[in-house]
């Protein structure tokens, strides 16, 4: 198999103009991150960890499904904590968390911060990955049912969202709405890693040709849950 770290160079995309833009204390929004060819590389990946042992589901949180469907590497997360097994779902074990992933965080923190060193410590084990259809969105939350306040590294393919990045204190404002688009990298932590935030809406019909996703949207949040 190519290998991610191949195809192209990171922020060659976007390329200096657009990123990285610090939305606040902490939360960077680097715009075309990855290249086409490693969004359909990541969509290609995407297809096999569905077909895995665990199917996407759609998590149920106070009664409620949510519209996303979720499948999780790593560590199984479930309304609000985490396991190996899939225990809501069909109680098999995840897949495990690939080594090009974490290597893919600490290359997206020294992106965002501009901090040669600032993934040297970076340990993510388990990672969200959200498939959104043209109806789906997420309420404002907050990651918290990690145990690390390492940050959260964010990577989407597929049609735009609007997120609304918001505050630690409130799901309320302040808060900044922009928009995610295919290859778009976001990494929250520092001051900002329980900030709230959701998706409001999906943008149907955005996904650029050949990112390996001709609709719908793929989002990965790697995490590091501190349950070692
Ligand atoms: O889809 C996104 O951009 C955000 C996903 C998210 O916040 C989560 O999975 O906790
Ligand atoms: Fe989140």
């Amino acid at each position: 198999m190519t290998s991610l770290f191949e195809l192209g160079d990171f922020g060659e995309v976007g390329g200096p103009e657009t990123g990285p833009r610090e939305v606040a204390p902490g939360a960077w929004h680097l715009p075309g991150w990855l290249t086409l060819a490693q969004q359909n590389w990541v969509a290609a990946r995407f297809s096999e960890w569905a077909s895995g042992p665990v199917p996407p589901a759609a998590a149920k949180v106070r009664g409620h499904e949510m519209s996303v469907k979720t499948v999780c590497l790593g560590w199984h997360w479930q309304p609000y904590r985490y396991t190996r097994d899939a225990t809501n779902v069909n109680g098999s074990r995840v897949l495990p968390f690939p080594e090009w992933m974490l290597q893919l965080g600490r290359r997206a923190l020294v992106a965002a911060t501009g901090d040669a060193h600032a993934g040297d410590a970076y340990t993510p084990d388990t990672a969200l990955v959200n498939f959104y259809d043209d109806a789906a969105h997420m309420g404002m939350h907050q990651d918290k049912d990690e145990r690390s306040l390492a940050p959260v590294v964010s990577l989407s393919v597929g049609d735009s969202c609007r997120f609304r990045f918001g505050n630690p204190d409130a799901r309320t404002k302040p808060y900044v709405d922009l928009t995610l688009a295919s290859g778009d990298l976001f990494v929250f932590g520092g001051a900002s890693r329980l900030a709230f935030h959701g998706v409001t809406r999906m943008l149907p019909g955005t996904a650029p040709e050949g990112c390996g996703l001709p609709s719908g949207r793929i989002n990965i949040t790697m995490r590091e849950t501190g349950l070692g």
